[in-house]
């Protein structure tokens, strides 16, 4: 099954032999239990050991492999961030795809090699959504062939930018670029923050940290002001942008070409998602099993919490997502490293699609994880509520990706958008021209469901359904837009009126789309035991997914309450049927106690004893009264009880 998750046996094989290589190597692991240390212990801790990765990762890790880097990561310096962690997500995958081979030779070869610590600085404190309203500004100065960055206001200031506050000595900036008066919008550039000896900020930067966060606070999220500060002409990053010495500016092929690098990390954290989803269900799942409260036959011993079908009902659906979100994950890598390839070419044509599709799904698994998460920490009652769970952890990193590349709300607007244009051509007859992504607008739908109707074994009157849902929402949503614009609202006030409606639909098609994916993937795999439990699993996914959304389905009659019936039995039937799996479907994800760095969730299942012991490795229990009770309890209490006297 591991082999299932990690898209074959070879790299689950490689996480296995990776893991047991740190296993024996004690300098890997964390000296202490993270939630024991400050913010700037756990900062040390991770420089400490980002500084070992970088010194013997050839013998531990292939590191021209992007995955086995993520496991070597993920189990040594593990969620939280670590102050190199937008070096790797955004300012290599940056300077890859907007640099010429010259800046790459100039600049990408040390990022490689750490010789300098880079991040993406784009986010200003009044601005984060609405790029065509940055405030940095690079004015070139054709004198002297430079670009004077400038931040001419407080909202100016970089705001939120990973590692840019205290560990990074460059920045991939983006900044609107003017040329002799003319604003030619958000443009990327290298740009030098600090000395490369002494990490001094240099003169025209005023750069620092903005505080802690929810979560993920061993990144060093930064502000980043400028002066009036030069950079040469040439840190432009212009693999497909170019600015001549005169000032002549040369068009990109496609005019969000220099948004790559969000567009990879939002292709790139589905999976980074599904696997902190798989985390906290791990945990709960895992403590489910050991925790026994309550009797169902009152002639029984108290039963495992996982008996009681409200406990399943709350964690396995989320099993099935991080499944489905894992391999939904895989597709859009996959798509992405082939846009990028094509755009190598001169080919744009696929970046639209991909822009669509990972701005629904970005939008929708985060959501969907951050849900996930919290219903894993409930359903470990007291125990979840503490960091021993570690899961209120996962959900503050895993509910920041709600919101970094761009707000769910606002990317939902961006699938809305190319959703709208496909609805405009299945409106004009034209369906031929639809995309493969959403050819099923154009299809005619049944007048009901066939669900409970027709005998069939595979997920076909499933996806139906979902199309069908996600079709009459999508045509719907793009008629009301249509309606307002024909009664004389301009398209941005009509398209404001209707942006629940359009986002409804972006989430009807990103669900359908991560079905697919679910189905795509089962019917590829062999082995038979595999794949009926993978089936079970997918039954369970759509008959849940579909409960959720019947509304849509029941207000045209496409689905009868008879129907909806046979789907909630059949979700109850999934429930008791994979309950004998659960612990070996979160177990497959093989993560190993150091990666998951929960004390309930360990793989032993002592859960008493290790809570117990680290409850008394607490910092407060080094001793036995505290200096605030000596320094102001007890002189209250005493004072209390003398005025008593
Ligand atoms: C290997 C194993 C697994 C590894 C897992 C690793 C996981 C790593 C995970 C986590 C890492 C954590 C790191 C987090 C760091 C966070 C970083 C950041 O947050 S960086 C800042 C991100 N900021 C944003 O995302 C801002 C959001 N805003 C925007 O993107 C844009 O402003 C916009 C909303 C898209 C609007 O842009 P704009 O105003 O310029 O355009 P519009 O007028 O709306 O649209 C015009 C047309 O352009 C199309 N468009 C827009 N963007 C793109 C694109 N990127 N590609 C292609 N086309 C695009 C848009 O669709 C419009 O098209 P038409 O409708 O006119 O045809
Ligand atoms: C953990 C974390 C890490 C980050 N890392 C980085 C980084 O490395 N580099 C970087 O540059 N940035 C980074 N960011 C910033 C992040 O990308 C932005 O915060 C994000 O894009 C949201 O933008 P905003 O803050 O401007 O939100 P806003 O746009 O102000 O959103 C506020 C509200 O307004 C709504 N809204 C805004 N515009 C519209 C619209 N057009 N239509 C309808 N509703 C709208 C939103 O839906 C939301 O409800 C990070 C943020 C976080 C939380």
């Amino acid at each position: 099954m591991a082999a299932q998750i990690y898209s074959g046996e070879k790299y689950a094989s490689r996480r296995r032999e990776i893991s047991a290589n740190l296993a024996k190597r004690p300098e890997f692991h964390d000296s202490k239990p993270l939630p024991f240390m400050t913010r700037e212990e756990k900062i040390l801790e991770s420089s400490r050991k980002l500084t070992l990765i970088s010194k013997h990762m050839n013998e531990i890790i292939d590191p021209s492999d992007k995955r086995e880097l993520y496991h070597l990561n993920c189990e040594v310096l593990g969620i939280e961030g670590n102050p190199m962690a937008l070096h790797g997500d955004m300012f290599i995958p940056a300077l890859t795809a907007q640099a010429s081979d010259e800046q790459q030779e100039k600049w990408l070869s040390r990022a490689l090699r750490r010789e300098i610590i880079g991040t993406y600085a784009q986010t200003e404190l009044g601005h984060g959504t609405n790029l065509r309203k940055l405030e940095t500004i690079a004015t070139y100065d054709v004198d002297t062939q430079e670009f004077v960055l400038h931040t001419p206001q407080i909202t100016a200031l970089k705001w939120w930018p990973g590692n840019l506050g205290k560990s990074s000595n460059y920045a991939v900036v983006v900044a609107l670029m003017i040329i002799k008066g003319k604003n030619y919008g958000p443009q990327t550039f290298m740009v030098p923050l600090r000395d490369e000896k002494t990490h001094q900020p240099l003169k025209g930067i005023t750069i620092g940290d903005i505080g802690p966060k929810l979560a993920y606070n061993i990144v060093d999220n930064g502000f980043l002001g400028f002066d009036h500060y030069r950079i040469p002409r040439t840190n432009l990053l212009m693999r497909h942008t170019r600015v001549e010495p005169d000032g002549t500016f040369v068009k990109p092929p496609h005019a969000k070409i220099n948004y790559s690098a969000m567009v990879h990390v939002r292709s790139y954290m589905i999976t980074g998602q599904a696997i902190m989803l798989a985390y906290a269900l791990t945990i709960a799942t895992r403590y489910s099993s050991v925790r026994r409260q309550g009797q169902i036959d009152t002639t029984q011993p108290e039963v495992k919490v996982l008996e009681y079908q409200t406990q399943q009902h709350r964690l396995f659906p989320s099993i099935a997502r991080a499944y489905a979100f894992v391999f939904a994950g895989a597709e859009t890598v996959r798509l992405y490293e082939r846009v990028l390839q094509e755009v190598e070419t001169g080919n744009v044509s696929l970046m639209a699609d991909l822009h669509a599709l990972t701005s629904g799904l970005k939008s929708v698994v985060t959501h969907q994880t951050a849900q996930g998460i919290e219903q894993a920490r409930m359903a470990c009652g007291g125990h979840g509520y503490s960091q021993a769970s570690y899961i209120s952890e996962i959900f503050g990193v895993a509910v920041g990706g709600c919101t970094y590349e761009g707000e769910n709300l606002v990317m939902l607007q961006q699938l809305a958008r190319y959703l709208v244009k496909s609805a405009g051509l299945v409106q004009a007859g034209q369906s031929s021209k639809l995309g493969p992504l959403v050819a099923y607008l154009g299809a005619k739908s049944d007048s009901t469901s066939l669900i409970d109707r027709t005998p069939t074994p595979g997920f076909a009157e499933y996806v139906k359904t979902f199309q069908h849902i996600a079709r009459k929402q999508t045509l719907k949503a793009a008629q009301k837009l249509f309606g307002f614009m024909e009664k004389g609202d301009t398209r941005e006030v009509a398209w404001n009126k209707s942006t629940v409606e359009l986002n409804r639909a972006s989430r009807l098609h990103t669900r359908l789309y991560i079905v697919e994916a679910f189905v795509r993937r089962v019917e590829e795999v062999a082995d038979p035991r595999l794949k009926e439990v993978l089936t079970d699993l997918l039954r369970l996914h759509v008959n849940y997914e579909l409960l959720d959304v019947a509304a849509y389905a029941l207000e045209d009659g496409f689905l009868s309450s008879s129907q909806l019936d046979y789907i909630r039995e059949q979700l109850y039937f999934y429930l008791a049927k994979i309950r004998p799996n659960a612990v070996s479907l979160v177990d497959s994800w093989e993560f190993s106690d150091r990666e998951l760095r929960s004390v309930l969730g360990r793989r032993d299942g002592n859960v008493y004893e290790n809570l117990f012991a680290w409850a008394k490795a607490s910092p407060l229990n080094k001793t036995d009264v505290l200096p605030s009770v000596d320094k102001y309890l007890k002189p209250l209490m005493e004072s209390a009880r003398a005025s008593k006297l």
